[in-house]
């Protein structure tokens, strides 16, 4: 794909959204482990923790990833005041704790207990916001004859356990924490409103997470732990990382370029920012730096506590901004994200008025 190709993508943007809110929102995240004791353990290096500016990580225990996303979706459906909605989907993107099996059947079972579609979405740490992406498609094409309105339930969970991933090395440059995170979507009501939304694909990046390693027969058929360091170092070996970073750049830009001309705001209007829960230098590299955006007006004072949750930090930081009473009506936020791939979403989401049950976070 050119970037010519990639211009004609960002000059094709979608009729503004209708009218799709947010009804409800919520995050199950389990305790934190300090980044320092995982120096002192040996667990993790100094010198890459410093670089990161990671202060702790959620670790679970002994619930499973579908678990942590049902609890986050019934929290969020009480929230909403109801628990109708005609479509679940249901992001993740490490083992979800059987090999053959599915999870958004679990969450549907656990948390809902209907018939509606109930299906899952990979597209790794942009999970989440694909999810988001087909809600409001799904919403937008309006509720079947004799119905006033839809509703959607978006959730995410992970947990990325030993022996098959290292949080603290499996990606160096990003701590990994586990949790589950719940959106309820609606086409009539809601606290928010999804002004715009778009996803951007950068297809020649998807070697980066493959590097040379042959198609295999089954999972960890190459390595025992998941080291995406050694693929990238072979993806990189035969590129120039400059064309790489500019290709990464384009798509990324062409997907805010995209929501912001949606919303009908500049980037001058948001208020507060909603970012992966990458390390610091990541961070400034990808987002901050780039888009010259303030720390002060991100979730890093908080997501550094938190960790990489796979596909849910947008809707974890999101939630976190919301319970905390960090936001209220009138405020415009901006959700950016990157996966494996590479996909690069971007949402404009206005807050309408602060729901009643804001300010029910606990503190850290
Ligand atoms: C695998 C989980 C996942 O989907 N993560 C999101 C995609 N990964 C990233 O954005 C990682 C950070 N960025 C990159 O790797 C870049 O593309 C670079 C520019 C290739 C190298 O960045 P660095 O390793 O130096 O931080």
């Amino acid at each position: 794909m050119t970037d010519t190709d990639l211009d004609a993508g960002a000059a094709r943007a979608r009729p503004p959204a209708a009218d799709i809110r947010i009804a409800g929102c919520a995050a199950w995240l389990p305790p934190r482990a300090a980044v320092a004791d995982a120096v002192a353990a040996g667990l993790c290096d100094q010198a890459l923790a410093e670089t990161t500016g990671m202060l702790s990580v959620a670790v679970v225990q002994d619930e499973p990833a579908p678990e942590m996303a049902a609890r986050a979706a019934r929290s969020a459906l009480g929230r909403s005041g109801s628990a109708d909605v005609s479509l679940i989907l249901h992001a993740s993107f490490f083992y979800q704790g059987h090999d053959l099996w599915a999870p958004a059947s679990y969450v549907q079972r656990a948390a809902v207990g209907n018939q509606c579609p109930a299906m899952e979405v990979g597209q790794v740490s942009n999970g989440g916001m694909a999810a988001l992406g087909l809600a409001v498609d799904h919403l937008r094409a309006g509720p079947p004859a004799g119905e006033t309105g839809r509703r959607v339930l978006v959730t995410t969970g992970d947990a990325f356990r030993a022996p098959g991933f290292d949080r603290w090395r499996s990606d160096s440059g990003t701590f990994y924490g586990d949790g589950g995170t719940a959106l309820v979507l609606s086409s009539t009501e809601g606290f928010a409103r999804v002004r715009g939304l778009a996803t951007v694909s950068a297809p020649e990046l998807e070697g980066m997470h493959r590097g040379d390693d042959p198609f295999g027969s089954g999972p960890f058929s190459h390595r025992p732990v998941v080291d995406l360091d050694a693929c990238k170092k072979d993806f990189l070996a035969g590129r120039r990382v400059t064309r790489v970073i500019a290709t990464s750049a384009a798509a990324q830009d062409a997907s805010v370029e995209r929501a912001l001309a949606e919303a009908g705001v500049a980037l001058t209007d948001i208020d507060r920012f909603v970012l992966p829960h990458m390390g610091r230098k990541r961070l400034r590299a990808g987002f901050l730096t780039r888009f010259g955006i303030p720390e002060e007006r991100t979730t890093w004072e908080w997501s550094r506590r938190v960790g990489h949750l796979g596909a849910g930090d947008q809707i974890a930081g999101f939630d976190r901004l919301v319970t905390s009473g960090g936001v209220g009506a009138g405020d415009l936020l901006l959700w950016m994200s990157v996966g494996a791939g590479f996909t690069y979403s971007c949402a404009v989401v206005e807050v309408l008025e602060r729901p009643a049950w804001a300010g029910e976070a606990e503190p850290g």
